[in-house]
């Protein structure tokens, strides 16, 4: 048996500005930090002792997994940063705020963006200045991976083969695996272990800084599932 724990990062500025995000890179609010270091109390009165930790290569998660490390006295711990559990790419939908997107498109269309599991919000062009072509991190990759857009879909077909890789092993050998990371990232790894169907994972939603905490037998089948708070 070993335990699988999700950690949606805490709230961030564009959380709170009510702003698509995805894969820019924005910081924790003061209420994010808070949520955080609450989840590192959390961790450390369930007594969760990890072997392993993953994040995203995005700031907000990266500082959400140090702070729940620190607050549960296991900052040391081995950690692995991926762009594969970044957040889902959100397109040219990047940087507007949700209610006026709503206002411009309609909430319908917004909450198709949003939910739907395989409409692609409007892309983002490489050649666009916020395209992540540009940025440093994601040099090492083909450009062919870096999205200009993503819907949960592609989302979860680029998080799966991380997971089958570098995750899943650790688990089978009875490793405790703790995954700092975003509302849908997470979302598709959700979907990907709990076998939710295209139509279901629509109503699934993860909440900021909060632990959710699974048991998953040798074969990664769910035992248990608890949330922390
Ligand atoms: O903006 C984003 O990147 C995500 C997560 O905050 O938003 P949503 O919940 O709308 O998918």
């Amino acid at each position: 048996m070993a335990k699988l724990v999700f950690i949606r990062h805490g709230q961030s500025e564009w959380n709170l500005s009510n702003q698509f995000t995805g894969w820019v890179d924005v910081n924790l609010s003061e209420e994010g930090v808070r949520q955080a270091q609450n989840a590192g109390a959390l961790l450390k009165q369930e007594g969760i002792l990890f072997d392993q930790a993953y994040t995203s290569v995005l700031t907000r998660a990266i500082k959400t997994l140090h702070y729940a490390l620190e607050g549960s006295d296991q900052l040391w711990i081995p950690e692995t940063k991926s762009w594969r559990l970044n957040e889902r790419h959100y397109g040219a939908l990047q940087g507007q705020n949700k209610a006026e997107a709503a206002e411009k498109w309609g909430d319908e269309q917004v909450h198709v963006w949003r939910r739907s599991y395989d409409t692609l919000p409007p892309l983002l062009d490489a050649s666009d200045e916020g395209s992540a072509a540009n940025d440093r991190r994601y040099a090492h990759l083909d450009p062919k991976a870096i999205p200009g857009g993503e819907n949960l879909k592609v989302t979860l077909e680029r998080v799966i083969p991380f997971w089958e890789d570098e995750i899943a092993p650790k688990l089978i050998d009875g490793e405790n695996i703790i995954i700092a990371a975003h509302g849908n990232s997470l979302r598709a790894l959700t979907k990907y272990i709990e076998n939710i169907s295209d139509e279901d994972i629509m109503d699934v939603e993860m909440a900021t800084g909060e632990p959710v905490v699974y048991d998953l037998d040798e074969n990664l089948n769910v035992v248990s599932k608890k949330k922390l708070n």
